[in-house]
């Protein structure tokens, strides 16, 4: 059983303070994009060697992606097993083309592409919002990639309102070298904040709101206006740990992108094209500049995990 799950860019990441759970509140908006992953779940027997699931990674960053237990893929495997009263027996096969640690989500879309595998491998039917729940006990961008669309994340992410889209969107993503840790971004805002002098924590953070600019944008399909209304409370704490992205960001606004801005916790950063013969030439003077490895055109919005097998 394949599953195909989408990476995902936020165009709004309002960062509330830090909740005495250590997380973040969130007015989150995702908008799921053409790159994708897949994950391949096949039979196994204890016989083959191993109690859990048994992983292979194939793509340009496998060798970045951990094989062991921490992996997310396996984690999503062990826990619907679990939920179900049975053994993690299962062959599990990453094929992977979204960057890794580039804060587009490609751990939590291997996680959602394991839950959706596994379940159809196992016959276990979990319901979507089970699947859901169990998504969301692994990770917090986890429900997002079993979704896919638009949808509001609120909460530390988890709680989605799916949101209406028109029209398709043009993308192109920087990829960068090397990855940033999601954990140490947060931190990072926090120190930001609490240099400023405003706080970090929830009772000195204003409450997240999404832009209804934004919303509206998203509905119908105007991308000068979402252009307008795009922002991501994590990225100047990304610039900070990482300072050549403001060449990057720099070098796509001056190629024509109608926006420009870090993708959640970065490296990756996403600029917003006005159509793809525009998307082209951004992609273009990209990879021309040396500021990034590599740079990937898509359209959004994309599917949530689907099983194409
Ligand atoms: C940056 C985003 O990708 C934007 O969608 C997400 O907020 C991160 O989601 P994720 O990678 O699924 O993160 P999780 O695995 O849930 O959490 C990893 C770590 O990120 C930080 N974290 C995450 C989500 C959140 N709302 N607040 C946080 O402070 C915490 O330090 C947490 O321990
Ligand atoms: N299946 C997986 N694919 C990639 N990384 C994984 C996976 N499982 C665990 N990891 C670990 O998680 C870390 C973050 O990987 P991931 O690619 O999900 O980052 P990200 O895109 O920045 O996440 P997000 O956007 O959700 O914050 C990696 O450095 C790796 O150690």
């Amino acid at each position: 059983m394949t599953a195909r799950v989408p990476a995902k860019v936020n165009v709004q990441l309002a960062v509330g303070g830090r909740r005495p759970d250590g997380f973040h509140g969130l007015a989150n908006v995702f908008l799921a994009v053409g790159l994708h992953d897949e994950v391949t779940a096949s039979p196994a027997s204890p016989a083959d060697g191993g109690q859990g699931p048994q992983l292979t990674v194939s793509g340009p960053d496998a060798r970045h992606v951990p094989l062991d237990g921490s992996n997310l893929a396996a984690r999503a495997a062990r826990l619907l097993a679990e939920r179900h009263g049975r053994e993690p027996h299962v062959r599990l096969h990453i094929a992977k083309d979204i960057p890794v640690a580039g804060g587009m989500a490609g751990g939590s879309a291997d996680a959602a592409g394991a839950l959706l595998a596994c379940d159809a491998l196992w016959e276990t039917r979990t319901s979507p919002d089970e699947l859901r729940a169990l998504g969301a006990e692994l990770g917090s961008d986890v429900p997002f990639a079993l979704v896919g669309g638009a949808a509001l994340g609120q909460g530390r992410g988890e709680l989605l309102t799916p949101l209406e889209t028109g029209g398709t969107f043009h993308w192109v993503f920087a990829v960068a070298d090397g990855g940033l840790s999601t954990p140490a971004v947060y931190r990072e805002c926090d120190r930001l904040r609490e240099a400023a002098g405003t706080g970090a924590d929830a009772d000195s953070v204003p409450e997240p709101r999404p832009s209804q600019d934004l919303l509206d944008a998203l509905r119908t399909g105007d991308a000068a206006a979402l252009a307008a209304a795009m922002a991501n409370d994590l990225q100047a704490a990304a610039v900070s740990l990482r300072p050549s992205l403001t060449d990057t960001l720099k070098t796509g606004t001056a190629a024509g992108a109608l926006a420009a801005l870090v993708s959640g916790s970065g490296p990756t950063c996403a600029f917003l094209a006005r159509d793809s013969g525009s998307a082209s030439v951004i992609a273009a003077a990209l990879e021309d500049s040396g500021h990034c490895r590599a740079a990937r055109v898509t359209t959004a919005p994309a599917s949530g995990a689907t099983l194409v097998e």
